[in-house]
């Protein structure tokens, strides 16, 4: 069996929307596949194809799995070993049989496009469909905030939600609903690019935990807030992309960009509408709206700057 699963962009309000601020984020079609496979052992078997890992468990081992414990050597099987973990203990069953899972991925890990909601929710999907008991959205998009949670310390459901429910989601007080109408007409209208600045040097859990000790962050997540709310009501692209900036702005006295990042967001700002740096930062990717009469000189400066761009667009 085989599951596909999105990726996301956060349009607005990173990190503040940990602390029940707005945001607005977008699924998007880079994807993650999981194949899964039985095997007549009572064992799984964890293949994560593009970190070249892999690891084999006893079924039983995994239950009840203590994951702030694991070895550092196991750290890039948190996510998915936490995933297998919770859905085996919410299905509450004694499988007769194990598997094996391989995991592949076209989304750029730890880069602020939500890699590891990604892989968390193909798990989840991937172990419950396959024990024929598949899941329910509200229920895998939970189990995938709880994940992110247990991993990370804090989350909001921004990238589990977004990658579960897919579309567009405005996120506030750890509340989704999905965007229609016409502010999801404008969005469709709007052309984005998605640029790969640079390696992170820390973990999204890592970036979450250093905005937490920033005594005066409630004042900048009320500007951040302030800026999603106009954002939302707002029909034009020289408008969305100021804002977008503005966001940046912010982030950047939340100490999570990088001199790096700032460069490509500047050069967004003069051939695009806007930009800003989307997930949790500290390296990543940023996002650019694209003034489609600039495009040329935009990929051309980009192209310059030894970053990768990923044409992507929004996923139902
Ligand atoms: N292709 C993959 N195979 C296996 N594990 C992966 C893969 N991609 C991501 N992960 C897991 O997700 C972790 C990266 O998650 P992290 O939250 O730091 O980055 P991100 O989700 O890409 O960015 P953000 O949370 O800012 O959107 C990796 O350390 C690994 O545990
Ligand atoms: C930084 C953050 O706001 C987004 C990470 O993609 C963390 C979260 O919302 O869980
Ligand atoms: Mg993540």
């Amino acid at each position: 069996m085989i599951v596909e699963t999105p990726s996301k962009v956060i349009l607005f309000g990173e990190h503040a929307v940990v602390y029940g601020y707005r945001a607005v984020s977008m699924a998007i079609n880079l994807t993650s596949t999981i194949k899964i496979n039985k095997i007549n052992e009572r064992k799984i078997i964890l293949n994560l194809k593009d970190l070249n890992k892999s690891l084999s468990l006893n079924l039983n081992d995994t239950k009840d799995l203590n994951i702030s414990n694991l070895d550092n050597n196991l750290s890039d099987f948190k996510y998915c070993l936490c995933a297998i973990k919770n859905t085996l203990n919410y299905l509450n069953i004694e499988p007769e049989f194990g598997f094996k899972m391989e995991i592949s991925s076209k989304i750029p890990v730890s880069c602020g496009l939500g890699s590891s909601a990604s892989i968390t929710v193909g798990t989840i999907r991937a172990v419950s469909k396959f024990y024929n008991k598949p899941l329910k959205d509200d229920e895998v998009a939970k189990l995938g905030y709880l994940v992110e949670r247990e991993v990370q310390g804090k989350a909001s459901i921004t990238d589990t939600f977004t990658i579960t429910y897919r579309g567009i989601l405005e996120i506030k007080n750890n509340k989704f609903k999905k965007i229609k109408g016409s502010f999801e007409e404008f969005l469709k209208s709007c052309k984005f690019l998605i640029v790969y600045v640079e390696k992170r040097k820390k973990k999204t859990a890592e970036l979450v935990n250093k905005v937490a000790k920033i005594k005066d962050k409630d004042i900048i997540f009320k500007k951040i807030d302030e800026i999603v709310e106009e954002a939302l009501k707002t029909k034009n692209k020289e408008d969305f992309g100021r804002l977008m900036t503005k966001n940046h702005e912010l982030l950047k006295k939340l100490n999570v960009s990088t001199p790096k990042l700032d460069k490509i967001v500047n050069i967004g700002n003069i051939y695009g509408y806007g930009a800003k740096l989307t997930g949790a930062g500290g390296g990543g990717c940023i996002i650019i709206l694209v003034n489609e009469e600039k495009e040329n000189e935009l990929i051309k400066e980009l192209n310059k700057e030894n970053v990768k761009i990923f044409k992507c667009e929004m996923m139902n």
